[in-house]
This record gives structure tokens, sequence and C-alpha cells, in this order.
């Protein structure tokens, strides 16, 4: 995948088509959509009956013939008629406004790395089927470089980890290109799952989908010296409601588990540098992007693993979309070198 600047200025709309949320940016208007990536669909009829927050709410509560699905997963399209119904009713009017206004309208992707041809056709068919005459396709982990305010122009190194909701990208960037990287296959469903087994093991308790992400939140939040919480679910053998008492460190340490994959990937990408680039990353560290970089203890652990200093971008969730947007907007110096003249 290569950016053209020029080309991406041409864009007036930017898509971050993710696992977990989709969230659109209009150029000159900013974001106009951060939505969950779900629909509810009536199987009996084929429907759409809600999108959104308000499909997300409906998951793990419908009766027989309503269907909660995902149309994208770890990034991919995985059903590109239902993500066009989806996108379409999260942009509604506002969207169509633009596109009516501009029938040569030109719209830009972020794609996770290493994305398959196939993957990347998918997010275009998506994208054209919804008007677009033109789909230009960039990166994610360079728009979250860019939306984070990272220099990644200089000829110096930028690390990003991208922890998203299916996998966790880790990349070193320099003088607009990546450099090393690497896709491992955790991310904050993997955490999720981590929190439902203890709780399952530990507590005999199922919870329920909906209840782990503010126990995350909670343990993250300023509630984190909290030696343990309340957590509401059904019980494994008699299947009545029940709460029980967490230990908020127990809840910790099974969360951590998972996570020294994401330890690995960073090692990795480190190891495929070239020393300069490493030797840059001792001062300027390692920049966490993405929901899933606010899990509770994954900052501190990478510190630890690494020795070098790890920052939290401002706003981990949707500095991909605003970094897409800041490039469509002109906001971003090339990422590119001109040949110089002989
Ligand atoms: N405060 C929080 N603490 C911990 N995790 C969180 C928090 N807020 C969001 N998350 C997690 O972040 C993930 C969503 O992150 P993000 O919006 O970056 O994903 P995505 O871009 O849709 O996914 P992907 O990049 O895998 O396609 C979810 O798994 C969610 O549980």
């Amino acid at each position: 995948m290569t950016i053209s600047l020029t080309q991406l200025r041409r864009c007036s709309v930017a898509v971050d088509l993710g696992a977990a949320r989709t969230r659109v940016y209009l150029k000159n208007q900013g974001m106009i959509v951060d939505e969950p990536s779900v629909a509810a669909v009536n199987v009996r009829t084929g429907a759409l009956l809600a999108v959104g927050a308000q499909a997300e709410v409906m998951d793990g509560r419908t009766p027989d013939y309503i269907r909660v699905v995902h149309p994208i997963s770890g990034g991919t399209v995985v059903d590109i008629d239902m993500a066009q119904r989806l996108l379409r009713n999260l942009v509604g009017d506002k969207l169509r406004r633009t596109w009516r206004r501009k029938p040569s309208m030109r719209a830009a992707v972020c794609m996770p790395y290493g994305s398959e041809p196939l993957a990347q056709r998918a997010a275009v068919e998506t994208l054209t089927g919804l008007g677009a005459r033109r789909v230009e396709l960039v990166d994610t982990l360079i728009a979250a470089a860019v939306g984070c305010g990272l220099p990644v122009e200089q000829p110096e190194a930028t690390m990003i980890v991208m922890c998203g909701a299916g996998t966790t990208q880790v990349a070193v960037l320099s003088v607009g290109s990546i450099v090393a990287a690497e896709t491992v296959p955790v991310g904050g469903n993997t955490i999720d799952h981590a929190v439902i087994q203890h709780m399952r093991l530990h507590h005999e308790l199922m919870v329920p989908n909906q209840a782990v992400r503010p126990l995350q939140v909670m343990l993250s939040g300023d509630d984190a010296q909290a030696s343990s919480t309340e957590v509401h679910g059904r019980d494994v053998v008699s299947g009545l409601a029940r709460s029980v008492q967490v230990d908020t460190e127990r809840v910790l340490k099974a969360i951590t588990t998972p996570l020294t994959a994401i330890l690995d990937g960073i090692g990795t990408v480190l190891r495929n540098c070239p020393p300069d680039l490493v030797a840059d990353l001792a001062d300027c560290g390692i920049m966490l992007a993405g929901g899933s970089a606010l899990t509770p203890g994954l900052r501190a652990m990478i510190e630890q693993a690494t020795s070098m200093p790890v920052h939290v971008a401002d706003r981990p969730d949707t500095c991909a979309v605003h970094g897409l947007g800041a490039m469509l907007e002109g906001k971003v110096e090339p990422l590119h070198l001109d040949p110089l003249a002989p």
C-alpha cells in the first residue's frame, strides 16, 4: 500500500472499518460517525432492525428470529452487503447529501498492516457500492501515527502499537514508511475472553459480554486501587442470577497473561529494526493507540519489559480516522521523498 498525499487530498471522506467500531470522518467537518460495527437483522424477513449502539445493546438479548451480526472482523469486511447497509444507516443523510453534491466522490479507507488483496477488495467494494467513484487504501498504522502527532515523515524512528479489538499491530516507522511490523492475534476481544474465563473458573459465574468493558474501565480508572468490586452474572450450576465480590488484583493478573503475546510482537519488531532506529526509540519511546491501549496494566507492562518510555495517545481509539482525516485536509507534510535534481 503506497500513499499518495495528492490522491488523498482529493478524497472527501475517511472511513475506519474496525472490528469493534466504525468511524467516518468528513473533510472539513470532522468525525461524523463513531458507532459499534454491529447490526441487528430479522432473519425471517431480512429486514435491518437496528445498527450501531442500538444493535449492540441487543447482543445476547434477542429472540430467535433476530440475529445480531458483526460484518467486520479483524479490520476486514466479511459481509460486504451487510457492511454497506450498516454504513448507509450510520451515516444517514449526512453523507448522502455530500454524495449527491459530489457525484465523483472519493473515499479513503484504513486497512490493517499486511492485509490480503481479497480484504482490500472487500473494503473497496463496500465503499464503491455506496457511491464512491474511487477508494484510496491507507495503512492503519501510518494513519494512526499521524493521528497521534508522531513525526512519521522525519528520518527518525517512531514506534506505534495499535491495540484493536481483534489484533494488535506493532510497527516502527521512519521517513513516512513502515520499516518493520508485526501483527499479533491478541486484542480487546482476547482480553474480554480472559476476564469471562476468569469469572467462570474462579467464581463459577457467567458474566454477560456487556459487563466486561465497564469492569475493565473501572480497573484502569481511579477505582483501580479498590481491592474488590461487585460483579453480577448467572451462576454456572444453578442458572440463577448471582453477584460476587471479585478480587481486582486477580482480574488484573488474568488480563496480563494474554498481553505477553504483545510483548513478543514488540520484541520481534525491535529485532528486525536497524540499530540506529532502535537507538532513537530509547529516547522517544513507544506510542500506544487503539481502544485497547487503555487496557489496565498494558502500559506499565510494556514499560517494564522494554525499559523505554511508553505513551498512550490522547484519544487512542479514534486516532486512525483522525490521522486519515488530517491527510485528507492537507495538514500532513509529504510522506515520500522526491528524487533530487541530477
Ligand atoms: N477503556 C477501555 N479499557 C479497555 N479496553 C477498552 C476501553 N475502551 C475500549 N476498549 C477496547 O477497545 C477495543 C476497540 O478498540 P478500537 O475501537 O480501536 O477497535 P477497532 O478499530 O474496531 O478494532 P480492529 O482494529 O481490531 O479492527 C474493544 O475491544 C474494547 O473492548
